[in-house]
């Protein structure tokens, strides 16, 4: 088992981890004010988010164009990308986000960007997931930009999932929360209920995604519309699953993405999985924080 070295702070803009960094208040108080409570750190979900994704930016090289991700998640990758391009420790990036809410976040951390007309091929993706099942096959699309976040992954020759460990499931739809299908808006609810009688035999139900508390639908960047599925039973051989979405008129992009990554990391409260697609096999690294309290 391979070890991790860690550095718990505040705040990441001013201090160098060793490898990752632990965002914690609980962690930076017992770091600051007590050595001898360093083993109590306690990792909150978007610390161990920002592990899962400062482990994945180990993997950014000068040079590299990479697809930035969306959610909270992916939203840490971004920020550390700044901070090494920022120190000069990463050079020569070209950043292709994958929603305008990333768009907006590296232009404001001064990420250079282009998109998929001009670079057609990405040599590195992080993003995170919604789902992960024992496959590495996910969904994806609860914060909306699913259909730009499988446009830039199947352009990219890697595609790295960061997740914290609730994410996994033994199947998809697993989590029992919701599959997001894009649709455009034109009589949505006919696609509504064809989707669901696809899927009668798993129980599905679906509904039209809302935009906050206000009642109107939720509009992707697309300018398209949300129906999230969700399923009481497995729903069985993805890819017939996906084929017999994609053959509903009406219906743009689904939040299945399948066989699309090609390494995941998952960020626990006992340490970091590491897995990796190698042909038809999976190989997988643990990484303990067993010495965490001697990365003080
Ligand atoms: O697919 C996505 C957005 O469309 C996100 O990657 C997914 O929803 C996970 O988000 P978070 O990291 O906030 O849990």
């Amino acid at each position: 088992m391979a070890v991790a070295q860690f550095f718990v702070s505040d705040s990441h803009t001013t201090v160098e981890p060793p490898q990752l960094m632990v965002s914690s208040s609980v962690a930076a108080a017992a770091a600051a004010a007590a050595p001898a409570s360093r083993s109590s750190v306690t990792l909150t979900q978007d610390d161990l988010k920002k592990i899962a994704a400062y482990k994945a930016v180990e993997h950014v090289k000068s040079g590299m164009v990479v697809g930035l991700g969306t959610g909270s998640t992916a939203k840490h990758a971004v920020d550390r990308i700044a901070y090494l391009l920022q120190q000069g420790k990463l050079k020569d990036i070209v950043g292709i986000p994958t929603s305008s809410i990333t768009h907006n976040q590296a232009v404001s951390l001064g990420i250079p960007l282009s998109d998929l007309d001009s670079h057609p091929v990405i040599d590195l993706t992080i993003d995170g997931a919604d789902e992960v099942d024992p496959n590495l096959n996910l969904v994806k699309g609860r914060g909306g930009s699913l259909l730009r976040e499988k446009m830039v992954e199947s352009a990219s020759k890697k595609f790295i999932v960061i997740v914290d460990e609730s994410k996994m499931v033994k199947h998809i739809g697993g989590s029992k929360l919701a599959m997001p299908v894009e649709v455009i808006p034109f009589c949505w609810n006919h696609s509504l209920n064809r989707l669901v009688s696809l899927f009668a035999d798993s129980g599905c139900v679906g509904e039209l995604r809302k935009s906050g508390n206000c009642g109107k639908a939720y509009v992707t960047d697309n300018g398209n519309y949300i129906i999230d599925l969700y399923f009481e039973r497995d729903i069985g051989d993805l890819n017939k699953a996906s084929d017999t979405i994609l053959r509903l008129p009406g219906i743009v992009e689904h939040g299945m993405f399948i066989g699309l990554a090609t390494s995941l990391i998952v960020a626990g409260v006992e340490g970091i999985t590491v897995k990796t697609k190698v042909g038809d096999d999976l190989e997988v690294d643990s990484f303990c924080y067993n010495d965490l309290r001697n990365g003080f």
